[in-house]
């Protein structure tokens, strides 16, 4: 895994495992996805649907990686499925009767869920930075990450109504989990109405709007730049441990936070995250082993 990520660096041309995402490495361990069909408004194509898994997958995997930050090229975000590529892939399932038909359309809609849980599942924190529009898959995607920011000029738009589906990958089950409204969500995935920046702010979807995507980016490897400074240990059962008491009572997330420093405690981290506190050094002056 780690390999693959190294050898994906600045990808997007030739040699590149992919042809939906350039990777790139824009500052020690922060690995920099790129949604990358900006002709096509980054929409999300039959190789997208597999690329995100393997690349996600190798990020995981990677030592050298302690931080994500996603973002779309060209004009915007990412317009969603590619429309063209649904029709052969997700609506035309096989089978010789309704039972096997059916339960192959289960196996090709998990397969598109795990597009995006691929992100939750990753301990290494994904920030996703939103310009434009972000329309359809692009909220399932974006639900998924850990710190979403935008610009001033994005929108999104739960579009699965108007194009006569449920959403089914993400969207339905995490919406409601990142921001506070239930009416919101209610509004928003049964109108498909488009939400704005500011809007998008207020209700807690984006922790930050910026005036332009330069700014954004810049503001997104400030933050990625935070996170990867911090200890590797400290920072992936972080992101577990959050992710775990979502789903469940606190009793359950303390539990299962117990039983994950009883041995995460056992590192030269937080002695050497304590040394540097004591002393009024940043985190980020301490050498910590790679994870
Ligand atoms: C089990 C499956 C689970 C997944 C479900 C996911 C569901 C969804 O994502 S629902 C949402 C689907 N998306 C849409 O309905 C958006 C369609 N696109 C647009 O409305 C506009 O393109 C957009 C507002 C995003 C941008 O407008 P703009 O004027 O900037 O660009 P266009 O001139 O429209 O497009 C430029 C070229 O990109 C192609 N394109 C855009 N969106 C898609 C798409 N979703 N699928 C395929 N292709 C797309 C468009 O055809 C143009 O191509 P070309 O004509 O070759 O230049």
């Amino acid at each position: 895994a780690q390999v693959a990520v190294r050898a994906m660096s600045s990808s997007g041309g030739p040699g590149s495992p992919y042809t939906s995402l350039a990777i790139s490495q824009p500052a020690e361990f922060i690995t920099h996805v790129e949604l990358n069909r900006p002709e096509k408004r980054n929409a999300m194509n039959k190789a997208f649907w597999s690329e995100m898994v393997d690349c996600f997958n190798a990020i995981a995997g990677d030592p050298d990686c302690r931080v994500v930050v996603v973002s779309g090229a060209g004009k915007l975000f990412t317009a969603g499925i590619d429309l063209m590529d649904m029709a052969s892939d997700v609506l035309q399932p096989e089978g010789d009767d309704m039972a096997r038909t059916s339960w192959n359309m289960r196996r090709i809609i998990a397969k598109y869920q795990d597009t995006f849980s691929v992100i939750e599942k990753c301990p290494k924190p994904v920030v996703v930075a939103v310009h434009g529009a972000c329309v359809g898959g692009g909220v399932d995607l974006i639900t998924a990450c850990d710190i979403r920011l935008c610009t001033q000029d994005a929108w999104f738009q739960v579009k699965e109504v108007d194009i006569g589906l449920a959403a089914d990958v993400g969207t339905l089950q995490r919406l409601p989990k990142v921001i506070g409204s239930r009416s919101l969500v209610n509004e928003l995935a049964l109108t498909a109405r488009k939400m704005y920046a500011d809007e998008a702010k207020s209700s807690g979807l984006v922790s930050r709007v910026f005036a332009d995507k330069e700014a954004m980016l810049a503001g997104a490897l400030e933050i990625a730049g935070e996170i990867a400074g911090r200890s590797p240990v400290a920072v992936q059962g972080t992101k577990v441990n959050l992710i775990y008491s979502r789903d469940h009572s606190v009793a359950e997330g303390l539990d299962y936070m117990a039983t994950w420093n009883m041995s995460m405690l056992q590192t030269a981290d937080v002695m050497k995250s304590a040394q540097a506190s004591m002393e009024k050094k940043s985190p980020k002056s301490i050498v910590f082993s790679k994870l």
